[in-house]
């Protein structure tokens, strides 16, 4: 018996996504919560002919908690997305308002739920989530996750491009470690499941890391104003939580690279920290799941010089992006009453 539940399932990214939970046979009940929308979306997907009863909630009488409750997996994609000019981090002003009430929600109704953080810009909206938690005192860091799935998803889809043979992308994996945006994607081509040609070097290399770093612009430019990213997210977002779903549902061996809190797993989190020579609170790397969350972090492993230059230049992104995440927490408890459950 597992319950999902999506929070801003009416958006372009939600409604999908919704859909997708609604096909996992392994989840049976599905919650969804947006601010507009959220009945009609439920009656549509209610039927579909698969386990899940699916229930959708809308912010009055208390629509978020009631969403949240009994939660085993809640996922969020509310908030808005770039328009071409944007950043990720352009998108903060907004999102992190909406994540910080969100974790609110969660912190008081769903405690113990495995929270999948898609919302932009991840790098931020994770901390600012595990500080809202911290304020509660629910804080478990194996819980939390950043979803980087889409990077992991667009380099399979490159590299098998570019061997010439789309067929091959659903079995190539390419670990993308860092966080999720521009220079602090990094993919650790080096690991790839399937080697490159040989001709992939130099400037061809380079050009490659940079569409997967810049793939989000790429959707952004094309879709001229109308968002970002929302179909390809959905099966990505799916794909991964699909991989939380099975862990949780006691499948063993499952490995997926997520942006978390490098304190879920003290002895990772160190090694970790080793191989970036500094100290950072989040980072996305490979990590092992299980019934409770992430089991275990996996270090980046043998990676080449240039791979060890990328990560170079994602660190003090990601160190700016962290801090703003929780100066923001931080600042909006400040005048406010302390959080009681
Ligand atoms: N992690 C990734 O790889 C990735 C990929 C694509 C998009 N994103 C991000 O996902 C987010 C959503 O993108 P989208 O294209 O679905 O946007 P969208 O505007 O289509 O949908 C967002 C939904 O959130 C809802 N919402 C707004 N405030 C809310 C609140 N307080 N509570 C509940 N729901 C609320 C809206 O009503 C809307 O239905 C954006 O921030 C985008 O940047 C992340
Ligand atoms: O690019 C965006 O703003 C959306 C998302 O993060 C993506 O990578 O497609």
């Amino acid at each position: 018996m597992v319950k999902a539940v999506v929070l801003g399932a009416a958006g372009g990214i939600g409604q999908p996504l919704a859909l997708l939970l609604k096909a996992n046979p392994l989840v049976t009940e599905l919650g969804l919560f947006d601010i507009v929308n959220t009945p009609g979306v439920a009656a549509d997907l209610s039927h579909i002919a698969t386990p899940a009863k699916v229930e959708g909630f809308l912010p009055p009488d208390d629509g978020l908690l009631k969403a949240l409750k009994g939660a085993d997996v809640v996922v969020i994609p509310a908030g808005v997305p770039r328009k071409p000019g944007m950043t990720r981090d352009d998108l903060f002003k907004i999102n992190a308002g909406i994540i910080k009430d969100l974790a609110t929600g969660i912190a008081k109704a769903a405690p113990k739920a495995l929270v999948l953080v898609i919302s932009n810009p991840v790098n931020s909206t994770v901390p600012i989530v595990a500080e809202v938690f911290k304020k509660f005192g629910t804080f478990d860091p194996k819980r939390l996750f950043g979803v980087t799935t889409l990077d992991v998803v667009r380099s399979s889809t490159f590299v098998s491009e570019i061997i010439g043979d789309l067929a091959l992308s659903k079995d190539v994996v390419v670990p993308v470690v860092g966080g999720h945006s521009g220079v602090t994607i990094v993919p650790l081509l080096s690991q790839s499941s399937h080697s490159l040609p040989s001709s992939v070097d130099g400037s061809a290399y380079d050009a490659l890391v940079n569409r997967i770093q810049f793939g989000g612009d790429e959707v952004v430019k094309a879709k001229n104003g109308a968002g970002s990213a929302t179909l390809s997210m959905a099966y990505a977002g799916a794909e991964f939580a699909g991989k939380v779903i099975r862990a949780l549902n006691g499948e063993k061996g499952i490995i997926a690279p997520t942006y978390v809190n490098l304190s879920a797993d003290a002895e990772g989190g160190a090694a970790l920290t080793k191989e970036l020579g500094q100290e950072l609170a989040y980072f996305s790397s490979n990590v092992e799941l299980g019934p409770g969350g992430i089991t275990k972090i996996n270090p980046l492993g043998k990676i080449t010089e240039k791979e060890a230059e990328l990560v170079k230049a994602a660190i003090p992104e990601l160190v700016k992006n962290i801090e703003t995440g929780v100066n923001f927490v931080a600042e909006a408890y400040k005048a406010a009453e302390e959080p009681r459950l």
